[in-house]
């Protein structure tokens, strides 16, 4: 489900679940991932992978319509997830193979920069045809990492961004073809890794702090 490896200074998580939805276990999982990112010491950077077509497709509707009386606990779940990401002591890159729709999309933004595959999948946060909306932690995240007219769309209308429009718009740093997104987002990850850890730390904290503050904070 979930496969961590360390590739010089960088490490390698990847999302390995069909695709990749979120449920309690899947979550869990990553969090034990990022124990172990934490605990070491030295320079560093994560890079976030799914397999196949999807990079996440969040929620797993399936575990939802099944335990719907786990809803809030699900969405404390995720915001802390999110949480998790943007306090880690090391840059972060996710490379997106494939779709990032909404949970998963919310990941992707939960990183420094994300690389994005061109010729495979959509960028989308469809909560507004789902009938969902969004926690304000969440709502914080987006508009943190997306200017405003970007964010307005994007949660508005539910738009599908192919890896062009997704760069185009700010939403992704880089685009890469076919299998080179690992390859480019591990090249950015490198770049990073050898800077002073404690400093890289300090300007994420900092950096993330209003957005840190409304995930640890209600969910409605
Ligand atoms: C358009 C998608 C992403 C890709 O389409 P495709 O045709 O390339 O892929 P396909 O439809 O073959 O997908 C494979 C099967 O997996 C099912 N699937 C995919 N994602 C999910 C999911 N999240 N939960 C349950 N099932 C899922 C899909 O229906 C296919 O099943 P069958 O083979 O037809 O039986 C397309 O996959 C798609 O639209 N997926 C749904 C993505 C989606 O809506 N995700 C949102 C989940 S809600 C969420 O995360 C909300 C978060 C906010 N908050 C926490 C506040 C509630």
């Amino acid at each position: 489900m979930i496969d961590l490896k360390r590739d010089g200074d960088v490490f390698v998580l990847r999302f390995d679940a069909g695709e990749n939805r979120f449920h309690p276990d899947f979550i869990d999982a990553v969090g034990v991932a990022l124990d172990e990112v934490e605990r070491t010491e030295g320079p560093g950077a994560l890079v976030t992978v799914g397999t196949g077509k999807f990079y996440s497709n969040g929620l797993d509707l399936e575990w939802l319509g099944a335990n719907r009386d786990r809803f809030e606990e699900y969405l404390r779940t995720v915001n802390a997830l999110y949480a998790r990401f943007l306090s880690l002591p090391v840059p972060t890159v996710a490379a997106l193979n494939g779709h990032a729709f909404a949970g998963g999309a919310m990941l992707a933004l939960a990183h420094d920069f994300a690389v994005m595959r061109t010729d495979r999948g959509y960028f989308c946060l469809p909560e507004v045809d789902l009938g969902m909306s969004f926690t304000p932690g969440m709502s914080a995240l987006i508009q943190a990492r997306l200017t405003a007219p970007v964010a307005h769309e994007a949660m508005l209308t539910g738009r599908r961004y192919t890896a062009a429009e997704a760069q185009a718009a700010g939403i992704v740093a880089r685009t890469a073809a076919e299998d080179q997104v690992l390859p480019a987002a591990l090249e950015l990850a490198a770049s990073l890794a050898p800077k002073d850890g404690k400093v890289v730390g300090k300007i994420r904290t900092d950096m993330y702090a209003g957005t840190l503050a409304a995930l640890r904070g209600p969910v409605f």
